[in-house]
């Protein structure tokens, strides 16, 4: 039996895997609360996810009938991006700034201007760190916060804090540190002549963890917090990863030819690659994967996050959001939403806020607008699919993910606007199943492909087909949302 964990923004999620029945027997979540303040401030507390994974491993070991001593592994999946600032006891010094925080945005760009600009930073970096990135963070830390600061003995990625906690090891692995600003995610080291810049004061070989391999373990579980839990002694944690990495490995995506695409908080395309990839756009970020080779990405920050205020501000809950979704047609008779209330990363707007355009006295019904932000968000992900290019145009089927994925109207329009066929596999926390298999990958149960086919499974009733009349028309739509965004964001 094996774990996996999610550590996404708005909840943890755990699966419970039966390796000898092939098949996933549980599953459990706890939310999280986000703290929001002005200038883009987006930041969570710790302790939060540690809470939120006690309360889902529970709930979750409980679900599957089985006990918790017979858990050989654990593999942890985390929201990208996050700054957990460590003392030298391992304590949190301030709250986790999260990869949708954008109030670093002035101190990214500085450092993209200090690197030599996108040239540099690729020459270094081997991709162009964009707000929401750990280096800003840091930065920022030493600008604001220079008390904190000069105490930080650690910084950690969130999946790396709970690998902290689990097992008392300070250790990262190439597919999350690729996206904090300061790891080389061509050669798949720190760079710390990158760390120098934003963190001079900071000793990089004490500050940052340990780099392992990806099949290599973090550590086993403490045994205290192996009493506590009631796991075995000697529980091994697996290197885990970020939550895109993870959710690759979730969905199978761990050869070049295939796209998976999530739409959870934030919303992301990515594909593998066997070979670091120098993208046309800066927006396409050349992340490591948590297994081998690289993971091409790009990620809107306006997925649920944009459809969930909209669908709150008409107090709907879920199946009343999605009944609305189809009672107003494609296009939503000209209302256009460019849904950017968090700032954006893909189009590249970190200080943008959002418009809703086009509205007339017929078209403002809870179905037109709530239809409007769902397509808004998923043309940022036509999009990012574009920028992409031959990486995603080599797919014939979109992998889809996240919470949104449950909604068949949202993949009917996913097919719809990427003219691609969709289908979600049975378990749409995939990045809780990617560490899960990634935890058996570690322990040696078999090849990570092998344990793939075995694991991900397709829910072959999600299957969603383009429509070519549909297809056409949001052709149309596209473009027209296009020129908006170019009209008010040049
Ligand atoms: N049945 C559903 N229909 C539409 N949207 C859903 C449904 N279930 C969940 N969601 C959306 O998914 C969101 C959570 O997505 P999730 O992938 O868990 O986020 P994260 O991993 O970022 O924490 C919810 O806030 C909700 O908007
Ligand atoms: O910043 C990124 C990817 O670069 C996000 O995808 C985060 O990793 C958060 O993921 P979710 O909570 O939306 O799953």
């Amino acid at each position: 039996m094996y774990l996996g964990v999610d550590c996404g923004t708005q909840s943890t999620k755990v699966v419970v895997v039966d390796l000898a029945r092939g098949a996933t027997i549980g599953e459990a979540s706890r939310p999280h609360r986000m703290i929001e303040g002005a200038r883009g401030r987006r930041e969570q507390d710790p302790a939060q996810w540690i809470e939120a994974f006690i309360g889902a491993f529970h709930a979750a070991i409980a679900s599957a009938g089985v006990s918790a001593g017979d858990i050989r592994g654990i593999g942890v999946s985390g929201q990208q991006h996050g700054m957990v600032a460590l003392d030298a006891r391992d304590q949190v010094l301030y709250p986790a700034k999260l990869w949708c925080d954008t109030e670093t945005h002035a101190h990214n760009q500085a450092l993209i201007g200090a690197l030599g600009g996108e040239e540099g930073c690729l020459a270094r970096l081997g991709l162009v760190p964009q707000t929401g990135y750990t280096a800003s963070k840091v930065a920022w830390l030493r600008e604001h916060h220079r008390d904190i600061y000069d105490r930080v003995d650690g910084v950690l990625l969130p999946h790396d804090y709970l690998n902290l906690w689990l097992t008392g090891e300070r250790v990262s692995e190439a597919g999350d540190a690729s996206g904090t600003g300061y790891f080389d995610s061509r050669s798949r080291r720190w760079s710390p002549e990158v760390w120098q810049w934003i963190a001079p004061e900071l000793d990089p070989a004490r500050v940052l963890p340990r780099l392992i391999d990806s099949r290599d373990t973090a550590g086993q579980v403490r045994p205290v917090l192996a009493r506590e839990l009631g796991l075995s002694p000697g529980v091994a944690v697996a290197s885990g990863g970020g939550d895109n990495m993870l959710g690759a490995i979730g969905t199978g995506n761990i050869v070049p030819g295939k796209v998976t695409m999530s739409l959870g908080t934030s919303g992301t395309v990515c594909a593998h690659s066997d070979h670091p990839v120098l993208a046309d756009s800066a927006m396409v970020a050349n992340f490591c994967a948590s297994h081998a080779g690289w993971l091409p990405l790009v990620c809107t920050m306006n997925t649920t996050s944009a459809t969930n205020r909209v669908r709150e501000l008409f107090g709907l809950d879920l199946a009343g959001f999605n009944q609305a979704l189809v009672q107003a047609p494609v296009g939503a008779d000209g209302v256009t939403v460019l849904p950017f209330f968090n700032g954006e990363r893909v189009p590249s707007l970190p200080e943008a806020s959002a418009s809703f355009l086009g509205l007339t006295s017929r078209n403002t019904s809870p179905a037109h607008l709530c239809r409007a932000v769902v397509e808004g968000a998923t043309f940022c992900l036509r999009y990012g699919l574009d920028l992409m290019g031959p990486l995603a145009d080599q797919a014939r089927q979109i992998r889809l993910i996240g919470g949104g994925a449950h909604s068949a109207a949202w993949r009917q329009m996913v097919a719809d606007i990427t003219a691609t066929e969709v289908v979600c596999p049975r378990v749409t926390d995939a990045a809780a199943l990617g560490g899960a298999i990634q935890a058996a990958w570690c322990a040696r149960e078999g090849e990570l492909d092998e344990l793939c086919q075995a694991l991900v499974q397709l829910d072959e009733g999600s299957r969603a087909e383009p429509d070519a009349g549909r297809v056409k028309r949001y052709g149309e739509v596209y473009l027209g949302w296009l020129v908006a965004l170019d009209r008010l964001h040049g």
